[in-house]
């Protein structure tokens, strides 16, 4: 009951600083292994982003020993989407830990419900979404390739993560799209190449690119 009290007032006090932070936020989304991580990684060395992986945030709350480990080991193992309240939760900490007040989020909205819930809480808008298009073909041969140790990169898994994507995070890039927001890249050649679009979208934003 008392961790209960104390949850909520502690997300309460987050929504304010949050609010009164007015955060830029870019969602970076498509399907596993588009490369998502790895521009982020790029973008963040060049524009002063803080970059937050949904995925990563979530990892670390296992590895955490939180009374929610189980249940996230288990849904990342099948390749499902964890309940928004405790990405949500994750991420609201991670932006106000930072210091900073602009932020990659990748990986996440992965559904409608998650992307309603966030816009609920937070009352933040992103800026733009980056889309990482590539096809499963090649997104299965760096997922099989990637050698993190990740419990979700086998074949089985990989498999139902694509379904995922395609029945769940797909609409959230449509809507999107439907306001104008998506600036979609085409994730299928090389890192560098990959990179020269994801540039442009950031450099002409940011006084500070070098
Ligand atoms: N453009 C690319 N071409 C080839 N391999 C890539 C490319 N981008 C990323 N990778 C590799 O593919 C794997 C998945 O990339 P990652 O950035 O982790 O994707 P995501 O975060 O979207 O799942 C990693 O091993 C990464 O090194
Ligand atoms: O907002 C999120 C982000 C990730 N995940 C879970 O974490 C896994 C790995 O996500 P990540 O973004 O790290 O990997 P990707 O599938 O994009 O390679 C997903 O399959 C989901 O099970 C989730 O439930 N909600
Ligand atoms: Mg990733």
């Amino acid at each position: 009951m008392g961790t209960v009290v104390v949850d909520a007032a502690a997300k309460k006090e987050a929504n304010g600083s949050l609010a009164d932070l007015n955060p830029t936020v870019v969602f970076v989304l498509g399907g596993p292994g588009s490369g998502k991580g790895t521009q982020c990684a790029n973008v963040v060395q060049h524009f002063g982003y803080t970059h937050l992986s949904a995925g990563d945030l979530l990892r670390a709350e296992i590895k955490s020993g939180s009374e929610n480990g189980t249940m996230i080991s288990n849904m990342i193992k099948e390749g499902k989407i964890v309940p928004s309240e405790v990405t949500i939760k994750l991420l609201q900490q991670a932006m106000l830990e930072s210091g900073n007040d602009k932020f990659l989020i990748d990986g996440f909205p992965r559904n409608e419900e998650n992307r309603a819930a966030f816009e609920a809480v937070t009352k933040i808008e992103p800026s733009f979404v980056l889309f990482f298009d590539c096809s499963e073909e090649e997104m299965e041969r760096r997922l099989l390739g990637r050698n993190q140790g990740r419990e979700d990169d086998n074949i089985e898994t990989i498999r139902k993560r694509f379904n995922v994507f395609l029945e769940s995070s797909l609409p959230v890039i449509e809507y999107y799209n439907s306001k104008g927001k998506v600036r979609k890249i085409d994730a299928g050649r090389p890192v560098e190449e990959v990179y020269e679009s994801v540039k442009a979208i950031f450099a002409p934003k940011n006084e500070k690119a070098d």
